[in-house]
């Protein structure tokens, strides 16, 4: 599993593009910018993302989808989720008329709108079986800023064939990266789409001026309410006290990297949610996962409070402070 395809150089792929590079293995990236690609591949920087990061000069940047994928062992892909299915079936119809069939990973996190589908159930739906080996969620508690300058970060590696697993710890695996496989894909890529969800309310009660008793509260009850909803969906309650489950959560409800907490802490300060989308120029996963998860959770009936409440605010225009104080005053209930 040397030769490897990096779809996407926003902040995560670009890094974990360099991370392979750096692990010696032969890395392509695909971005859709011509300008990036120059970039990369003259430069070796990728200044909108990651202004403070110089690249491997053997990472190779592409804007031709055909020429990053053709003879490549693994195709990562780092891209948002509302962009996985368009890109996903090109790839699909390319590696039919190859006659290839590598293995697909990737990094994304969130749920498709509308058919309120995980990553790899995408995927599969997209890429013939006949043109992949396997699927890996590659997931856990890690931004591109901190990994770009080879912080200490652990990973889960999540298929339900454990080989396809395995393949992507033996790639990733270094002295600063360290990652565990996992068969439970269902948990780990549910538990990384939800906790931007709650990510997205910890901000806001920072913005609000809340101190560490709410956010402790908020992140223990939204632990609780998205692994209801994930065990419900299938996921192994298990996972969500894993590195994809509470570490992720812990991770994205704390750092100031995180885009989903850094939106929240914008719309608690006042910014309308407008304004903090196109500021950010960068992908808020939270804010359309919050939508999908709030209909699964109306459709199969589970009680997700919070999640309800960031619903309101992000889509029908309840003002944030009313949305506290209803779950506040929700009636008094066991643990
Ligand atoms: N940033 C992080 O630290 C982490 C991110 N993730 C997850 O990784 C995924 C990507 O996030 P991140 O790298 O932060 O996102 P960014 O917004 O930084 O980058 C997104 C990348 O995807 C490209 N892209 C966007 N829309 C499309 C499209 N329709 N077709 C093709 N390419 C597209 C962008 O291209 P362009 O520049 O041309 O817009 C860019 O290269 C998300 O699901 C996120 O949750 C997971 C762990 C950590
Ligand atoms: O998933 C992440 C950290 O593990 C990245 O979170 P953000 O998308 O909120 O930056």
């Amino acid at each position: 599993m040397s030769k490897v395809a990096v779809i996407g150089a926003g902040s995560w792929g670009s890094v974990l593009a360099n991370v392979l590079v750096k692990n010696g293995l032969d890395v392509k990236i695909w971005t859709r910018e011509e300008k990036q690609v120059a970039e990369l591949n003259q430069q070796h920087t990728n200044r909108h993302y990651l202004p403070e990061l110089k690249y491997d000069e053997r990472l190779i940047a592409t804007n031709d989808l055909a020429a990053a994928i053709k003879d490549r062992q693994v195709i990562l892909l780092v891209i948002p989720t509302v962009a996985i299915r368009t890109v996903s079936q090109k790839i699909g119809k390319i590696l039919q008329e190859n006659n290839e069939q590598p293995l697909i990973v990737h990094a994304s996190k969130g749920l498709e709108l509308g058919t309120h589908k995980r990553i790899s159930e995408i995927i599969t739906e997209e890429i013939p079986a006949e043109n992949r080996s396997g699927i890996v969620a590659f997931s856990g508690p890690s931004h591109a800023e901190e990994v770009a300058r080879q912080d200490i970060t652990l990973i889960t590696a999540a298929s339900t064939d454990l080989t396809a697993a395995k393949a992507v710890q033996k790639m990733f695996m270094n002295d600063f990266f360290r990652i565990y496989t996992n068969e439970d894909i269902v948990g780990v890529e549910l538990g990384a789409a939800f906790k931007n969800i709650i990510a997205l309310g910890a901000g806001a009660l920072h913005g609000l001026g809340y101190g560490d008793d709410a956010k402790a509260a908020l992140m223990t009850r939204g632990l609780a309410e998205i692994s209801r909803l994930g065990v419900a969906m299938g996921a192994k309650s298990q996972t969500f006290i894993g590195l994809s489950g509470v570490g992720d959560l812990i991770v994205t409800c704390t750092s100031v990297h995180s885009r989903n907490w850094r939106a929240g802490n914008q719309l608690g300060q006042g910014i309308p949610l407008a304004d903090v989308i196109e500021n950010m120029g960068m992908v808020i996963e939270g804010i359309t996962t919050n939508k999908a998860a709030y209909e699964l959770a109306q459709q199969q009936q589970i009680d997700m409070p919070i999640t309800q409440a960031i619903y309101q605010v992000l889509y029908q225009g309840c003002d944030i402070k009313k949305a506290i104080t209803e779950l506040m005053q929700r009636e008094g209930r066991s643990e």
